[in-house]
Parts: C-alpha cells; structure tokens; sequence
C-alpha cells in the first residue's frame, strides 16, 4: 500500500461557546490545504485514543482544556495526494480562553455564517452536522385539527427540525393546515420541511423530505430549498442520498416500532455499520426517542428522529 492510500486518522472538534458561536481557525499557508479555514484538530499519534488526541490538539492548538466532547460526524475524504478520516466531535464544554498558540487566524462565528468561509471539499457535510439539531421531529395526523394539536405540542418540546408528513390528511385540508403550521414554525425559528410526495405549495418551508421511492426516482437535487433530506433504509439508499448532495437523510427502522411491525429492525450493530461506510448527517428512526440520543450518537448519528417519540404531554 502507497502512504497516499494509508488513512491519515484526524481528530477534529466543532467547539461552542455558551451563546452556540462556533471556532474556526485558518490554516497556515503552506500546509496541506493551506489557507482554508477549518476546525481545529489534528492528527492522531501511533495508539491513541481519538478523544484523548482530540483534547491534546486543541490544547496544544488553542490553550483550551476540553471538558466536554462528543461524536458529531466521521467523514472519509481522498484528496488525491492524501486519504483522511476526519473524526468530528461537538465541544460543549472546555476550560480557558481560546487564542491561536501557533499564530493561526480564529473566529467566532455564527453557525449560519458557516457558508461564508472557505473550507476543504471535505467539510461540506461537517457544516450540515454542525448546523442540524439532535432531534427531528415528524408530524402526521389524521384530522386538520389533530394534526394541528401535534404541531403545537412537538415545538413545546423546543424541536427545531421538523417534517410535515400527514399522509392520511384529506387533501382538501393539506394546503391550509401546511400554511398554518409553517407559519408557527416561522415565529420560532424552527425549520419545516415538506414531504414530497404531498400535492402541496412548498414556497414558506425550508426544505424538502423525500420518500426513499422519490429519493431513487431523483437524479439530481431538487432546487431551491435550504435543505433536502431523504428517507433511507439500506446502504445503496443512503449512497444515492450522498451522491445527490443531500444535507441530511433518515435511516429506519432501527428499533421495531407498532406503527411498521412488519418491517425488520436494523439494530444498533447494523446501523453502526452504514453509518460508518457514509459521510452523511443520518437521523436513526424506529422505536426511538430522546432518551436514545447518546446511544444514537455513539453509533455515528446526528440523532434521533420520531413521531409519537415527541408529542409532549399538555
Ligand atoms: N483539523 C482539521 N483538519 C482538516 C479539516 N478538514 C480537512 O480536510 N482536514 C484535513 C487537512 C489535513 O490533511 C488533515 C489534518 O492534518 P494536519 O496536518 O493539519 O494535522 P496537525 O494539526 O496534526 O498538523 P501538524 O501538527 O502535523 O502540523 O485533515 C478540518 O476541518 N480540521
Ligand atoms: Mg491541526
């Protein structure tokens, strides 16, 4: 094997500060990707543990102590004149001021002021994961008003990411209760998006959910939406989701559920698997909640994704 074939493993943290403002550093000119903006990280030595090199490059690299650190996004990338796997974690807590201790340039930055700088053809999909909440809540409902009272409760619960998916609505219906519901997710801040296969407007949602059939059907991604997300259930799903550029996709089922009991369950072990061969934000879905996050996170997901899992007691 070639040094260019042999994966350089890199530890790389996502660091928030307590208003949510994201660090990002610049890299020196002359190293590999000279110039570009990044987060800061580095690479792992002989043996160690990724979470231990994670702590050591950022205080080696910033003078910070990290206290608090856990798994955003794998994301394997060939440059060409070099293979990495970039190891992606959330710092939500550290100890000290950040500086740049090897005289690089460093910002705090808004999360949506991601698309203003410059980074590696392989951040692309670490900017979606740093920009996407843990949860993504689904919305049905088989009434104009029962649906309506899911939405009001599923943002209760403080969900920013959620899909209108309320297949058994009569269509008369969808277009009003669609208006209605993005007008609230508008007033706070959470964004909609619209499952496809519904005769609806899309124009006042953010995005675009596609079924795994619409997702096979597509050849390129659907314009003009902040986001598009897909509904995946194997690997080559998952790799067309990829190859089209979506931001995100949603694997299921991970757990049984009541609502598909005649579809098998991925299990952890599986899902661990898939996530491993993508570099894709995946929200894991079936029989799953918010208490199941850690464990979602541990498997390489983005979170956890569910309908009744985030209806909220009134
Ligand atoms: N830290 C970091 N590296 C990234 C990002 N995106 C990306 O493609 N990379 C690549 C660039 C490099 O090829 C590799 C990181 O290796 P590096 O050589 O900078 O690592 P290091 O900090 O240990 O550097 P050094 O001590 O050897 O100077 O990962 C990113 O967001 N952060
Ligand atoms: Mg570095």
């Amino acid at each position: 094997m070639s040094s260019h074939n042999q994966r350089l493993h890199v530890a790389v943290g996502v660091i928030r500060d307590g208003d949510g403002r994201i660090l990002i550093t610049q890299r020196a000119k002359h190293a590999h990707q000279g110039g570009l903006w990044e987060f800061p990280g580095g690479k792992l030595e002989p043996g160690e543990p990724v979470r231990q090199a994670l702590a050591r490059e950022l205080a080696e690299e910033l003078g910070i102590e990290v206290q608090t650190a856990a798994p955003l996004i794998k994301i394997k990338h060939d440059y060409g004149d070099r293979h990495v796997l970039l190891d992606v974690w959330n710092v939500t807590g550290f100890a000290g001021q950040a500086r740049g201790c090897e005289g690089q340039a460093m910002r705090w930055i808004k999360v949506e002021q991601l698309q203003d700088f410059s980074f590696p053809a392989a951040n692309l999909p670490i900017i979606a994961a740093a920009q996407l909440p843990h949860y993504y809540a689904i919305l049905e409902g088989r009434s104009a008003t029962e649906a309506w009272d899911n939405c009001r409760r599923i943002l209760a619960t403080g969900i920013k990411l959620l899909q209108f998916r309320v297949k058994s609505l009569p269509h008369a219906d969808l277009q009003s209760v669609l208006d209605q519901v993005s007008q609230l997710c508008l007033q706070q801040q959470v964004s909609l998006l619209v499952n496809a296969d519904l005769p609806v407007h899309t124009a006042n949602a953010q995005g675009l959910h596609l079924s795994s059939r619409a997702l096979l059907a597509s050849h390129e991604r659907p314009n003009g939406y902040r986001w598009v997300a897909a509904s995946c259930h194997n690997l080559d799903e998952l790799r067309h989701a990829e190859t089209l550029g979506l931001d995100f996709a949603v694997l299921a089922p991970v757990q049984a559920t009541a609502s598909h009991p005649d579809a098998a369950p991925l299990g952890w072990q599986a899902l661990t698997e898939l996530l491993d061969q993508i570099n894709l934000p995946v929200f894991a879905l079936g029989g799953l909640g918010p208490r199941d996050l850690d464990r979602a996170l541990a498997a390489g997901a983005q979170g956890v994704a569910g309908i009744s899992a985030f209806l909220a007691a009134d």
